[in-house]
């Protein structure tokens, strides 16, 4: 069936949708068309948007039975994240970060909240600052292969992009072993672990972290096996000396100082899964480097078992993770 359409250029789409939209005119039972770098808008009345001054034209159009996909209203694909009932968006251009909002909002994403980054990942708690661009409240619950962690993105450090990373580790746990999340945030790392059988302590300096890690274990039904510790993981371990058969040490950027802790609650047979970020041209070296230098004056043999890229932090940087097998002598 043809009706009246207002053809823009795609670039010109969002703005004339929201014309049309103020003045009545825009046609909610039509599907919005994209061609050949034009956007076609049905409208109700041809004639009332000719006089406003658009292009008018006929043409084929489908019958609407859902709210419009963000990318029709937009003319481009939007780039976004999701946590739980959160969309995520990292755009520098206010405009368009509310232009992608609002055609989130009012298509058929499902979604409570909307928020664009409005800082880097910062400070000692490693949290960010957000504009909210839709909504109230920025806690959620997100689930990540088959386990619910609650968290405010606000408050908390949780990346969903490390979900495969951390599935990678999580596998290699058996039941029985003792594991040290020593930043361990919400607990991503520590509540699989556990549901695993592992005994895990998990550490973080955040207390909401520190909240939401322990109503997470207590959600996902492994409080008796996870123990949370609040405060400088350098002073809040001081008696589990030996303990670990496995520690994770999920703190880019400032990971070496924390190597001395990390060696000391190595039991006599332990894996330490490092995560660093480090230049593309040496990606391992330097991580390596730094645990022979703790580990083999402490009288460990050091074997990396596993060299891995997690991802692409900055120009020329990478973040990475080294397992590594550490066995008294
Ligand atoms: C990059 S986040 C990782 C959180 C979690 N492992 C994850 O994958 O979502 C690092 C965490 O370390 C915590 N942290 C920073 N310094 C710490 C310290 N000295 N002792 C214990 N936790 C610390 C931060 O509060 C933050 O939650």
């Amino acid at each position: 069936m043809t009706t009246p359409c207002v053809r823009v250029p795609v670039s010109e789409g969002e703005g004339t949708r929201q014309a049309l939209a103020e003045r009545d005119l825009l046609d909610g039972d039509r599907e919005i068309a994209v061609d050949d770098g034009d956007i076609f808008l049905p409208v109700v009345d041809a004639a009332v948007a000719r006089d406003a001054g658009y292009a008018v034209v006929e043409r084929e159009t489908a019958e609407r039975d859902g709210p419009t996909p963000p990318a029709e209203v937009l003319g481009f694909e939007p780039s976004y994240g999701r946590l739980g009932d959160i969309v995520i968006l990292d755009e520098d251009d206010a405009e368009r970060a509310r232009a992608i909002a609002d055609a989130i909002v009012e298509s058929d994403v499902p979604c409570e909240t909307v928020v664009n980054r409005a800082s880097k990942v910062a400070g000692e708690f490693r949290v960010r600052e957000w504009d909210v661009l839709y909504g109230e409240h920025t806690e959620t619950v997100h689930r990540e292969y088959g386990h619910e962690f609650a968290l405010d993105v606000a408050e908390v450090y949780f990346s969903p992009r490390l979900a495969t990373e951390r599935h990678r580790v999580v596998e290699q746990v058996e039941s029985g072993e003792r594991v040290v999340d020593m930043f361990a945030g919400v607990g991503p790392f520590a509540v699989p672990m556990a549901a695993r059988g592992a005994e895990v302590l998990a550490c973080d300096v955040n207390p909401a972290a520190i909240d939401y890690l322990r109503a997470n274990a207590e959600r996902n039904g492994v409080a008796d096996r996870v123990t949370a510790l609040e405060g400088d993981v350098r002073e809040t371990t001081a008696d589990y000396d030996g303990w670990a058969d496995r520690v994770v040490m999920n703190l880019p950027h400032s990971a070496d100082e924390f190597l001395d802790t990390a060696v000391r609650l190595a039991g006599d047979d332990c894996v330490l899964h490092l995560y660093d970020m480090a230049h593309e041209d040496d990606p391992f070296g330097p991580s390596e480097r730094a645990i022979r230098e703790i580990a083999e004056p402490a009288g460990y043999e050091v074997e990396v078992l596993t060299r891995r890229e997690v991802r692409s932090y900055a120009p020329h940087e990478l973040n990475v993770c080294l397992d590594v097998r550490i066995l008294r002598n």
